[in-house]
This record gives structure tokens, C-alpha cells and sequence, in this order.
């Protein structure tokens, strides 16, 4: 898996386009989204990650964990972003992954969005420039 982190003043998206012939079903609601003050967090999931997904989802929400106490962090935007490798892992895997790594999080108490899995989004970000407002991480399950 790899994770591009950017601690932003605000992150908001807006679904354009499908991307996959099934995207994750949406409501309306869902089609626009902002969170202000947030860390938002990129993932391309990766093949690699098909051998233990349970054990990324554990290393990643653990990196995010580590990266918003930090930067102070309260709120956090998981964004699935298939750009960052170039051996990506199957859809309903990376959604599946996606999925617990934003309800881990919520459940240690942090505000979560998640962008929706499978479109086209516009997305404006303004990330705040400081010493660690920008950050990339690798994670792999053990052999
Ligand atoms: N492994 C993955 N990790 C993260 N997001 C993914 C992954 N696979 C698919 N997606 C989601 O599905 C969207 C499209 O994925 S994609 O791999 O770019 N595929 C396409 O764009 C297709 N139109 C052509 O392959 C991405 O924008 C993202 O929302």
C-alpha cells in the first residue's frame, strides 16, 4: 500500500464520472464532501496487500495514527487514489481495505470521510506547508 498524507486546511471533492463500470453505489449526499482542518490521506492499495489485507489495514491506520498526533490532527479524509503504484490491487479488495481503514479510525475517535471508491472526482486541497504538512508511506504485509 502507499500513502500520500498532507495535513490541509481543507480537502473537498466532486464526483464526476464513473471510473469503474461498478463504482461503490453512493447516495446524493455523498457526490460532494469537504472536511476542513483535516489530514488527508491518499491510498492506492496494492497487489501486494491481497495476501493480508486485515494486516495492512492494522499497519496503515497505525502510520495515520502516529502522523495526526503529530500534526495534532482531529479530523482525517481517506481517499482512494490509484496513482500512486503501478501494481494496484483488485477494486473490491482496495474497497474492502479502504472501508476498515476508515472505520478503525473512526473508532478510535477521529472525524472520518471517505471519497467514494470508482469515479472521476474534482477535488480542491490546500495543504498547510509545513515541515511534515506533506508525507508518503509504504506499507507491505509480512511474507
Ligand atoms: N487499488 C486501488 N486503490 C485505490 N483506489 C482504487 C484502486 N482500484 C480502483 N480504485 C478506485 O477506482 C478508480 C479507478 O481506478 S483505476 O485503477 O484508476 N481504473 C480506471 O481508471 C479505469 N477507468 C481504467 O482502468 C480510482 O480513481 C479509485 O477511486
Amino acid at each position: 500500500m502507499r500513502m500520500l498524507l498532507i495535513h490541509s486546511d481543507y480537502l473537498e471533492y466532486e464526483v464526476k464520472d464513473k471510473a469503474l463500470k461498478n463504482p461503490e453505489p453512493i447516495s446524493d449526499e455523498q457526490k460532494t464532501g469537504r472536511l476542513d482542518e483535516v489530514l488527508a490521506v491518499f491510498i492506492s492499495v496494492e497487489k501486494v496487500d491481497e495476501t493480508n489485507p486485515d494486516e495492512v489495514v492494522e499497519k496503515a491506520v497505525k502510520e495515520i495514527e502516529d502522523v495526526a498526533s503529530q500534526i495534532k490532527a482531529e479530523r482525517i479524509f481517506v481517499y482512494p487514489f490509484a496513482h500512486l503504484s503501478s501494481e494496484l490491487a483488485k477494486p473490491d479488495v482496495a474497497l474492502e481495505v479502504l472501508r476498515k481503514i476508515e472505520e478503525k479510525l473512526r473508532e478510535k475517535g477521529y472525524e472520518v470521510k471517505r471519497a467514494p471508491f470508482g469515479y472521476y472526482k474534482a477535488f480542491k486541497l490546500s495543504c498547510k506547508g509545513h515541515p511534515l504538512a506533506e508525507l508518503s508511506r509504504t506499507i507491505v504485509p509480512e511474507k
